[in-house]
């Protein structure tokens, strides 16, 4: 009797459950909102097939095919569309009300203050506040021997590698850069850096932090709350040991560096001066902890991917790299000339970079926003409050549609002298830093470093491909979130002038 009663009970489960998951794929592909959008029928239907691309790391090389295949607007999960008609970005970005749909920001278990990623509109705008003018052209000059400083370190580390070797000496260059540019950004952030160039190694806050495939693991479970209640009971404290240790050292850095009272001009200067004169809108200390951290990281594996990208292309790349030198080496007497102001009108390192983050967008995947409540209209298209939308740099930066020869390294397409060689270029489809009130905060930082750090290597080093060693396809490597980076193994000799 009683077996036949959990046995009705278990088809009455699975009878249920599956009525359920027809109902919802038939809502989801015929009377769902987007369901006029083109796109895969799994993906429409189902969550997962998105997820399942995002965890391995191929979602934005996915998005990028089913764009060539359906055009400019593809719908990639039941309530999600991507987008890549330059129109978008103004309609999505530069309209404060779209923020991060919720599954994409959660704060870290066991944090309850914000930061930009997790923030919705109000503390969003008094985080800005409070933090922008510490980016701005201003405060990037003054911080310029700050950053200096470890860009020299750099290279003096690097001339000892080579200078008076015979064998031929090889660097992984995004290990070099990464080191860089984490000494910089804690440093500014900080007030104390990771010292990673003295030491030629990887802080253990990093090495935890820049684990991104387990920080997107933890949002595609916010897809199922169910799932998401179970994983959070079973979770053994030590699995979140490594979280631990970045939240305490985060918390450390923090509290030494606000009391050490000093006026250098880091990014915590310009917050406390913040809190001084707008008391109202004042940033706690849990926020300042949680906002360092989104600066931290922004500020420098994004930087890391823009140069070893543009790096790698260049070791391919013999008439451009050789048409950099000649600019880099020709413009200035000595080293110590090259600044962030006196390098700003060179017109072929511009282009070089900007080319590089073309082809290898840092922030490569869709940038997920939710439609506000009213709905909008995006792309010509009214959507409705709810639905997700977003722009996947990787995909508009490589279509058709927005550039000639979209796959090719050609840094001549954004020198004016050259335009009509492209003559499918839309520029405006080009916002690597994306734009508006949530477009990259540390633009002036970026440019600064970007072009800082490669002059100075080219100035100091001719770069090739270590002998016996194939290039590296960078689109190879895995995307999660950011590019993985598997190593640019570049040999270096001392310039040849
Ligand atoms: C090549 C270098 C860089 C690129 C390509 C880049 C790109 C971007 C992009 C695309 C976003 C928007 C992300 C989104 O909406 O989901 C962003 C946001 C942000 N970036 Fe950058 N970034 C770079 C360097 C930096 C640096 C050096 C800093 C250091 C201050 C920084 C700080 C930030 C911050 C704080 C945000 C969040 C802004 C907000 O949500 O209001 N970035 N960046």
């Amino acid at each position: 009797m009683i077996e036949l009663s959990l046995a009705n009970g278990f088809a009455v489960i699975c009878v249920g459950t599956l009525t359920y998951i027809i109902s919802m794929v038939f809502y989801n592909l015929y009377l769902h909102p987007l369901s006029k959008f083109p796109g895969p029928k799994l993906w429409a239907a189902f969550q997962f097939p998105y997820l399942q691309a995002m965890l391995a790391g191929r979602v934005s090389f996915q998005i990028k095919e089913l764009h060539d295949l359906h055009g400019p607007i593809v719908r990639i999960s039941p309530n999600e569309l991507s987008i890549i008609d330059p129109e978008a970005w103004k309609e999505i970005y530069m309209n404060k009300e779209f923020i991060r749909p919720p599954q994409f920001r959660e704060r870290p278990p066991g944090v309850e203050a914000h930061s930009f990623i997790s923030a919705g509109v109000v503390d969003h705008a008094r985080f800005r506040k409070a933090i922008a003018p510490a980016f701005s052209e201003k405060a990037v000059r003054l911080q310029e021997p700050i950053i200096t400083q470890y860009i020299d370190l750099m290279i003096k580390k690097l001339r000892e590698k080579v200078e008076g070797k015979t064998d031929l000496v090889v660097i992984d260059v995004v290990q070099w850069i990464n080191f860089t540019t984490f000494d910089i950004i804690s440093d500014l952030g900080w007030g104390e850096s990771f010292h990673c160039l003295e030491k030629q190694d990887y802080h253990p806050w990093m090495t935890v932090i820049l684990q991104f495939k387990a920080l997107l693991i933890g949002m595609s479970i916010n897809y199922y709350p169910l799932l998401k209640t179970l994983v959070s009971y079973i979770t053994p404290a030590s699995a979140l040991a490594g979280l631990k240790l970045v939240l305490d050292t985060s918390e450390q850095n923090v509290k030494a560096r606000l009391a050490r009272k000093t006026n250098r001009p880091d990014m915590m200067s310009y917050i406390l001066s913040h809190n001084e004169s707008s008391p109202t809108a004042r940033m706690t200390e849990d926020e300042m902890i949680a906002n360092s951290m989104a600066v931290i990281v922004a500020g420098s594996e994004t930087l890391t991917a823009a140069l070893a990208g543009t790096i790698n292309a260049l070791l391919t790349h013999t008439k451009e790299r050789e048409t950099l030198v000649q600019e880099i080496r020709s413009s200035f007497k000595n080293e110590e000339d090259i600044t962030a102001q006196s390098i700003k009108p060179l017109p072929y390192l511009t282009a070089v970079l900007q080319e590089g983050m073309r082809l290898y967008p840092p922030l490569p995947d869709n940038m997920h926003r939710s439609v506000p409540t009213g709905g909008a209209i995006i792309a010509g298209h009214h959507l409705p409050e709810g639905v997700a939308v977003g722009m996947p740099c990787y995909s508009t930066f490589r279509s058709q549609t927005n550039f000639s020869q979209p796959d090719e390294f050609l840094p001549g397409r954004w020198l004016p002298e050259h335009q009509e060689e492209f003559p499918k270029d839309k520029k405006e489809a080009y916002n690597p830093f994306s734009l508006g009130v949530h477009g990259c905060l540390g633009q002036q930082l970026a440019w600064a470093e970007l072009r800082v750090i490669l002059a100075r290597l080219v100035w100091n080093f001719d770069i090739a491909i270590p002998e016996g060693k194939k290039p590296l396809v960078w689109e190879s490597q895995k995307i999660f979130w950011a590019w993985q980076k598997d190593g640019v193994d570049v040999q270096l000799s001392l310039a040849a002038r």
